[in-house]
């Protein structure tokens, strides 16, 4: 695992705007209390159910190859290298930012950063993901895995510190990846197109599966803690893969492990974010997991969603990604409809119902955010929320 080492990789400096640039120094730790003031910025309070001045508007993968600004600074850098590296990873963080006007930064790392950082072999593999040395799927695999020290992920709480002195008043959203998705993962030893081998061990050893689950949550607490107290604004659980299980499966094998590390930060200050692709039918069930905002995919219309995850929490999305090449008309016609249907949600974030596609024009994104950005807010209503 040489490739995670905290090591800065050559050519820093010129791969870095001064934005980003430390001047090599590693201990610039603004304290939590310096937080900036955004209680008006539009995602922290649509998330919390107000009335934001305008629809905040962000991307999942807004980082990422479809910027040639994001394939320069990653040239001949391997992935989990950039994710260790703060002055890498704050540039790369900034970059959708400065190009799209988006209302969110979404720190630029990946779900299996903390497991790298504890020692767990694995790589993130160009155009397949996350590879897993050795696969985890008995009793004994699962109780060799390492605990998280804060100390491993230093390098992510200095690249939140860093972004933190260079947002202004855009919030920073730091996430990791809910036990279910990391141990889809860690069983299947990459990625998965029917988690079949994850799936029979929940059945088969659900003993052997709680464990798993308790210690991927204890980990992502952790990992979530860290990037709170190095100042980030909101936080988002990616449990991508979840919406591959029955609900039946979810509420007994899920559930309750994403409960706690949801309810481990109910008093980080910050909104919480919940999100998973086919989780249509489940999204009743993941609201029950207490994050403030519930993330739907294109899947589930917004009016439907909102009323399949009841009153008091505000939902993101969904626009179809694959719809950004479908030519400008098409994709105004469904911001419009998007929009006008997360009004009859306790609070709307517009986003994708998934990650940006690689091959997605960056013209395009940014038109969207314009576009929402001039579309009405809901009309003020009576909110559930305290
Ligand atoms: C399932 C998952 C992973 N990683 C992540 C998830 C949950 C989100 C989702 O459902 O998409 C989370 C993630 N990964 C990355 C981000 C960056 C922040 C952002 O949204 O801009 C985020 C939020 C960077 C990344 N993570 C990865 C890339 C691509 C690697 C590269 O640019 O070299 C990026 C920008 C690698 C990765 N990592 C993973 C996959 C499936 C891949 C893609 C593999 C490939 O197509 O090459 C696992």
């Amino acid at each position: 695992m040489a490739d995670a080492s905290p090591a800065r990789p050559r050519g820093r400096a010129d791969r870095v705007t001064a934005a980003c640039d430390d001047g090599g120094e590693m201990t610039n730790a603004a304290p939590v209390s310096a937080r900036r003031d955004l209680t008006q910025a539009p995602l922290l309070v649509a998330a919390r159910g107000g009335a934001p001045s305008h629809v905040p508007v962000w991307f999942m993968r807004q980082a990422g190859r479809s910027l040639p600004e994001y394939r320069e600074v990653r040239a001949g850098v391997p992935m989990l290298q950039a994710c260790f590296t703060p002055e890498l990873a704050c540039e790369v963080t900034l970059q959708p930012v400065r190009r799209h006007g988006v209302d969110a930064a979404i720190l630029f790392s990946d779900i299996v950063v903390p497991l790298a950082a504890a020692g767990v072999d694995l790589d993130i593999v160009p155009g397949t993901g996350p590879v897993v040395a050795d696969p985890v799927r008995s009793a004994a695999d699962v109780a060799a895995l390492p605990a998280l020290d804060p100390a491993q992920v230093e390098p992510v709480a200095q690249a939140v510190r860093l972004l933190v002195g260079e947002l202004g008043q855009t919030p920073l959203i730091g996430f990791a990846g809910a036990p279910f998705t990391l141990a889809s993962y860690l069983v299947e030893g990459g990625p998965s197109r029917h988690h079949e081998r994850t799936k029979a061990l929940m059945h088969s050893d659900p003993e052997t599966w709680h464990a798993l689950l308790d210690h991927l949550a204890g980990l992502t607490l952790e990992f979530l803690r860290v990037q709170v107290a190095a100042g980030v604004d909101a936080l988002q659980l990616f449990d991508s893969w979840a919406g591959a299980l029955s609900e039946a499966d979810y509420r007994r094998f899920v559930l309750p492990h994403s409960r706690r590390v949801l309810s481990g930060l109910a008093d980080a200050g910050v909104p919480l974010i919940h999100f998973g692709v086919g989780t249509g039918e489940l999204l009743g069930a993941m609201r029950e997991a207490g994050a403030d905002v519930v993330g739907v995919d294109w899947r589930v219309p917004l009016d439907e969603a909102a009323r399949r995850v009841g009153p008091g929490v505000a939902l993101q999305g969904n626009l179809d990604p694959a719809l950004l090449f479908a030519g400008w008309d098409v994709v105004e016609a469904e911001v419009r409809r998007i929009v006008e249907q997360g009004h009859a949600a306790d609070g709307h974030i517009f986003n994708l119902g998934h990650g940006v596609m690689p091959e997605t024009d960056p013209a395009v994104l940014t038109r969207v955010v314009e576009l929402v950005h001039s579309l009405p807010v809901a009309p003020e209503r009576e909110r559930v929320r305290s």
